[in-house]
């Protein structure tokens, strides 16, 4: 065995061994991470690695850590390398993004706290109501639930990362109907599951807006027809809202009779 690859201790009286570190562990030898407030190290990979070698790397600084008192250990996994995921001892997937994989292992022996990926999509809906015809900007939409089904709906849509509510509400307005408005409040929310891959929940929030432009162009690729209907027409929800659901939600889901 070459003496330099393993550590040279003292032995006792008890058939033990005491090894004392004397010099810093090597740099090159272990993961260098970036600290978090929770006692974790994240570790980016940014360079192309032999299997084998991040194994023994990744075993050289997780003894490491253990001695240092580190919890959550991260690994930022490029896509481009993604050959390693399974040498990547011990760990679980927290999470992907397009561009790369997160990898996460709780070392201590104490109970694991590491968050668990994001849970839910945001989506908002839009009552845009002319208050001088009294007419409400409604849709019919050319997949998802209501697909040939002949319901005129509210605007809806998905807020982006990053996005506020009130923004997002709007761009999705402008985006299905080229209707230009400003966001005025939440008039509701409310919360249903196994809403997205039949996993992810989902928060729903419908908002009043007034509209600043009133010439309708339908986006062709989702949107099938959109028109203003006088308020009156609107006599009961599509979709008769859950017991637990928030009630605006579903007052305000129209449909023509
Ligand atoms: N659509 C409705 O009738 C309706 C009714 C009530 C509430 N909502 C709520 O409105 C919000 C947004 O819903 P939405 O229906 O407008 O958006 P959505 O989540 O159905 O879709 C948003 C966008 O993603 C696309 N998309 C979604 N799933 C896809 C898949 N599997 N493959 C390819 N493309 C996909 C859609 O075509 C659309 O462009 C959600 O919170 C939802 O609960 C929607």
């Amino acid at each position: 065995m070459d003496a330099s690859q393993i550590f040279q201790g003292e032995p006792d009286n008890y058939d033990g061994v005491t090894v004392t570190i004397t010099e810093p562990m090597d740099a090159s030898k272990i993961f260098q991470g970036e600290p978090d407030n929770y006692d974790g190290v994240t570790v980016t990979i940014a360079e192309p690695m032999d299997a084998a070698v991040f194994t023994e790397k990744l075993r050289a600084s997780l003894s490491h850590w253990r001695q240092e008192g580190k919890k959550g250990i991260w690994i930022n996994l490029p896509i481009r390398f993604a050959n390693l995921v399974e040498a990547a001892e011990g760990f679980r997937y927290h999470h992907a993004e397009p561009d790369y994989l997160m990898l996460v292992s709780w070392i201590p022996n104490t109970r694991d706290t590491i968050p668990a990926n994001a849970s839910h999509v945001v989506g908002v809906g839009a009552l845009v109501l002319n208050k001088n015809t009294g007419e409400v900007l409604v849709v019919q939409e050319k997949s998802g639930y209501f697909r040939n089904k002949n319901v005129w709906k509210l605007p809806t849509g998905v807020v982006n990362e990053g996005e506020d509510i009130c923004d997002g509400v709007a761009r999705e307005v402008e985006e299905e109907t080229g209707i230009v408005a400003d966001f005025v409040e939440v008039l509701s929310f409310r919360q249903s599951h196994k809403a997205f891959l039949n996993k992810k929940s989902d928060l729903f929030f419908l908002c009043a807006l007034t509209p600043r432009s009133y010439e309708i162009i339908e986006q062709k690729s989702e949107i099938l027809e959109a028109k203003w209907m006088p308020i009156k027409k609107i006599r009961r929800p599509a979709i008769e809202p859950e017991p637990r659901d928030v009630q605006v939600h579903g007052k305000y889901l129209p449909e023509e009779v």
